[in-house]
């Protein structure tokens, strides 16, 4: 892992370091438009070829419904099932919490505004299954989606090698209520759920994670149909901050933690002592000796890196710049910093939180924006299910009030079909 000195750092330095997940040839576009154009065209018959050409299956049939989710969910353990079910109340009841009923306000005497959820009525959930299938990731989106009553939810995965789910996903759409899983995955499944096929249903947004052929085919449907994304949320990040009070083997353990999970996932060390952050490196060579899937870890880790920093301000100021979809506080000073942190996805504080705790069961949302979109984007919520709706109400009082206002604002704007939906209501109601 290349080690760099804060201070040695000019501001383009900074900039490179922070940027990631680039396709500066259009690489992974190119792939991504071919596919999403012969979706469109061939529908089922493409998600078919697909399957074939990427997942390497022959499908006879593009989903597998209730019967045939519950046989496979029935292959797990009684432990299996229990810690599904911890991580399904935790995240259930964090999220739950999110559902609240907005203030009624009189901006002026007889003018009352208020806004209303409403669910969106169709949405896509893309659960990843390349190189790690995540059942965990179908708990993160089908909860929120459940509690804010969407109407239809359309789930697509990739297929397994034997043409199926894995049981583990099985088993979460009986614990969700998901009928059925469609057996589609990359950026053919996104463009079936953007433009529909015979079999999937064109959706109003589609949420989840994915690599970047995923990632990107979300991100050109957003600019060219009418479906909605939740954000971009590529390959997984974790950016730990660590002082002298920081662990060097549990840094270590969730550096590699990010890392298995793709070859282009990004593990950045932000240190203030130059011990620990040399122990973690350490550390993390002795780890990967015995992680199965250390081939992966091993290049995320060789394209990361390490900043050695002069204090926690700094190791701030680096992180917001970089905004890490993961952050993890590895100090015990952490209630001093939290307030300064302007951009993270989720925050892991203290040396006992690691981020695999958030990635299954502590409550909170894994489903969050990489690549610096932390910037401007939150992770999935029970809000991003939702539209809020405004409404407004005036009474013969109110009409009173704000109709000279409005009446002059028109004119200023010279909207007279404006001011005079004002005026007749206002002579009407003298
Ligand atoms: N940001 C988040 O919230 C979050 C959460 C969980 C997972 N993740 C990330 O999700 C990603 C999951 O990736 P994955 O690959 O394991 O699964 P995936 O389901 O995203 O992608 C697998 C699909 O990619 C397609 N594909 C593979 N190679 C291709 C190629 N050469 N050309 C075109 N399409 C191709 C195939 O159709 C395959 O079915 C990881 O990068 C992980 O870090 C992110
Ligand atoms: N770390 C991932 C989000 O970037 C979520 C996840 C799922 N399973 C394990 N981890
Ligand atoms: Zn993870």
């Amino acid at each position: 892992m290349k080690v760099y000195n804060y201070s040695d750092l000019n501001k383009q330095d900074i900039e490179r370091l922070v940027q990631r997940n680039v396709d500066p040839a259009n690489e992974i576009r190119a792939v991504v438009e071919e596919v999403i154009a012969n979706v469109r065209e061939y529908g089922d018959d493409a998600l078919i070829g697909y399957a074939k050409k990427f997942d390497k299956v022959d499908l006879d049939k593009l989903y597998l419904d209730k019967d045939e989710l519950a046989e496979l969910a029935t292959t797990l353990s009684d432990d299996q099932k229990s810690a599904l079910q911890t991580a399904y109340n935790n995240i259930y009841k964090f999220h739950q919490t999110q559902v609240k009923a907005e203030d009624r306000v009189e901006t002026m005497p007889g003018v009352s505004c208020w806004r209303e959820a409403r669910p969106i009525e169709k949405v896509g959930l893309y659960i990843p299954g390349g190189s790690a299938v995540l059942p965990s990731t179908f708990l993160m989106l089908g909860i929120p989606a459940r509690i804010a009553g969407c109407h239809e939810i359309v789930v697509c995965s990739p297929p397994q090698k034997n043409g199926k789910v894995n049981a583990f996903i099985a088993y979460v759409a009986g614990l969700l209520g998901v009928e059925r899983i469609y057996l589609a995955g990359g950026a053919q499944a996104i463009a079936a759920m953007a433009y529909g096929t015979k079999s999937i249903s064109k959706v109003d947004k589609i949420f989840g994670p994915g690599n970047q052929f995923v990632t990107k085919a979300k991100t050109i449907i957003q600019s060219t149909t009418t479906t909605a994304i939740d954000m971009p949320a590529g390959p997984s990040e974790v950016l730990v901050i660590a002082d002298e009070t920081a662990n060097s083997a549990y840094i270590a353990a969730d550096l590699l933690a990010q890392a298995e999970h793709g070859i282009d996932s990004q593990s950045i060390l932000v240190s203030t002592s130059s011990k620990i952050l040399t122990d973690a490196i350490a550390e993390v060579e002795l780890q990967l000796g015995v992680l199965p899937r250390a081939e992966i870890a091993r290049q995320a880790i060789d394209n990361s890196y390490a900043v050695l920093v002069n204090d926690l301000n700094e190791a701030i100021t680096f992180s917001n710049t970089y905004a890490p979809e993961h952050l993890i506080l590895a100090t015990e000073y952490w209630q001093q910093i939290t307030g300064s942190i302007i951009n993270a996805g989720s925050v892991f504080l203290g040396n006992l939180t690691p981020e695999s705790a958030g990635d299954y069961a502590s409550g909170t949302n894994h489903t969050l924006p990489t690549s610096a979109y932390a910037r401007a984007y939150s992770g999935v919520s029970v809000d991003s299910f939702v539209k809020k709706i405004t409404f407004q109400h005036i009474t013969p009082e109110g009409i009173q009030n704000i109709g000279p206002a409005v009446e002059i604002l028109a004119e200023m704007e010279g909207l007279h079909a404006h001011k005079n939906a004002v005026s007749v209501r206002l002579n009407d109601n003298q």
